[in-house]
């Protein structure tokens, strides 16, 4: 083993409260996922039920989930290092070089997309995914338990540079948690970035069409709530991939490590709570009027229009900043060089994305009604992790842009929500 000892970053500020905090998570997160799934598929649905709905022992493991997981996992393997689409390079690194990244996750979206309808015209029964849920779940959880040793135990190999600024405290089930390394690589092949954006994410829309079909299989045709949770939900994926670039300047691709956190995230907590919704409706079907319908239509437009305009504006500026569409927005300068816009949507509040985000995952959740609070979980989390979010960034923002992040900050003094927050 290298010694780094003494050039490896030793992170002292600790976040999800420290060693403890991450133990706690560690274990909560799986529990959580089996336990909203268990009540999500019940027919009380009810959260406050206790003892909860949980699945007898023999309905925890099927083989069936183990090979789909793995055929799942090695197809979006293949379809990343497909030679198509451009190569990008990422932001610059602590060493001076800069990674390469494939950008072609929309491709793999598409073949998944011609793939599910293969599927469904062959007559494959997809619908007995939903039956699989919980195998499925855990099956992910043992993966990205796996996958998370992997990359604590390559990360003592790794060189200092090698190492994330904030995964480093020296305790081992922190580091193991926040993750060592910042972008570890089996050769070309980038393990955070794959997970970030391919099984997990485009997982998600498919489970969300499982359950469609499932809803098909039950009552004949799909219901107009389903529909609408299924055309937002993929609407935001395909958006993601589309923008695969853009998550290469994402606090997850640039200032993460990555460990337990982004691998259970990425690999379980995406694909299975955020589709809640829609599994949701296949056993507590809600008729919504036409008129809810076009106001959750026009709420989740309004939120993606806030979500994507402000994410392309701040993309463009910092790739071009006489670029024709924002070289007229106000900025201030920053010591670093960079500069901050202070006009435009980000002259708005602090966050206009993470506004137009939240606004979006209400409209999921109102498809569902008010009978239950389940289908609210992910706007709930959402909703805390985006406060979160907020903070770290700040806390982030403010060390590296100083005076200049103070005069943003009384120029535009709102985070999220105008006059709000
Ligand atoms: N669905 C989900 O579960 C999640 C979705 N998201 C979404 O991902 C997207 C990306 O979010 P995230 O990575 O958190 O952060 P942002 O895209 O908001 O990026 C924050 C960075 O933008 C730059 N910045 C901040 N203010 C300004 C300004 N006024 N002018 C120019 N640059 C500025 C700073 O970086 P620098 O100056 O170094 O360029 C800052 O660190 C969001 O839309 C969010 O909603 C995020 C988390 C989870
Ligand atoms: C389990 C933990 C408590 C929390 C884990 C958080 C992760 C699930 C999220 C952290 C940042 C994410 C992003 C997206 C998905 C969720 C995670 C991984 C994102 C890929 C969703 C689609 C967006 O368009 C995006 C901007 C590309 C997102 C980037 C951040």
């Amino acid at each position: 083993m290298k010694s780094n000892k003494h050039k490896a970053p030793h992170t002292t500020d600790t976040e999800f409260g420290g060693a403890i905090g991450a133990a706690c998570l560690i274990v909560l997160l799986p529990l959580t996922v089996l336990f909203l799934l268990s009540v999500c598929v019940s027919v009380e649905g009810a959260v406050l039920r206790w003892p909860p709905p949980l699945p007898p022992h023999s309905d925890l493991y099927d083989p069936r989930a183990v090979f789909i997981i793995t055929v799942w996992i090695s197809t979006h393997i293949l379809l990343y290092m497909l030679p198509v689409g451009k190569v990008s390079e990422g932001l610059v690194l602590r060493d001076g070089s800069r990674l390469k990244y494939p950008i072609n996750g929309f491709h793999a979206l598409c073949v998944t997309t011609v793939l599910v309808c293969v599927c469904v015209c062959v007559g494959v029964p997809l619908a007995l995914l939903y039956e699989l849920m919980v195998p499925l779940a855990l099956c992910a959880m043992g993966v990205a338990f796996l996958l998370s040793l992997y990359l604590y135990a390559r990360s003592f190999w790794a060189p200092a540079h090698a190492l994330a600024l904030g995964g480093n405290t020296g305790h081992a089930v922190y580091d193991f948690f926040m993750g060592r390394e910042l972008n570890p690589r089996i050769g070309s092949f980038d393990l955070k970035y794959f997970c970030e954006l391919r099984p997990g994410l485009i997982g998600w829309v498919v489970l969300n069409a499982v359950m469609l079909l499932k809803e098909v299989e039950l009552t004949g045709s799909p219901s107009v709530s389903m529909l609408l949770v299924n055309a937002f939900q993929l609407l935001y994926v395909t958006d993601a991939l589309w923008n695969e670039e853009a998550v290469l300047s994402t606090m997850d691709i640039v200032h993460d490590g990555f460990g337990f956190m982004l691998a259970f995230g990425d690999l379980v907590w995406v694909p299975f709570t955020y589709g809640l919704q829609a599994a949701f409706l296949v056993s507590h079907p809600h008729t919504l009027t036409p008129f809810s319908a076009l106001a959750i239509i026009l709420l989740n437009g309004i939120g993606y229009y806030v979500f994507r305009k402000s994410n392309s504006q701040k993309n463009q500026f910092r790739r071009d900043p006489t670029h024709a569409s924002v070289r007229h927005l106000e900025t201030i300068a920053t010591a670093t060089g960079k500069r901050l816009l202070v006009s435009g949507w980000w002259g708005f509040v602090r966050h206009p994305n993470y506004l137009g985000d939240v606004l979006m995952a209400l409209a999921w959740s109102l498809p569902c009604g008010f009978s239950h609070i389940l289908p609210y979980f992910y706007v709930l989390y959402f909703s805390v992790l985006l406060v979160h979010r907020e903070a770290r960034d700040e806390r982030q923002c403010r060390a590296k842009y100083g005076a200049a992040w103070e005069a943003y900050c009384s120029r535009v003094p709102y985070r999220i929500i105008p006059y709000i927050y």
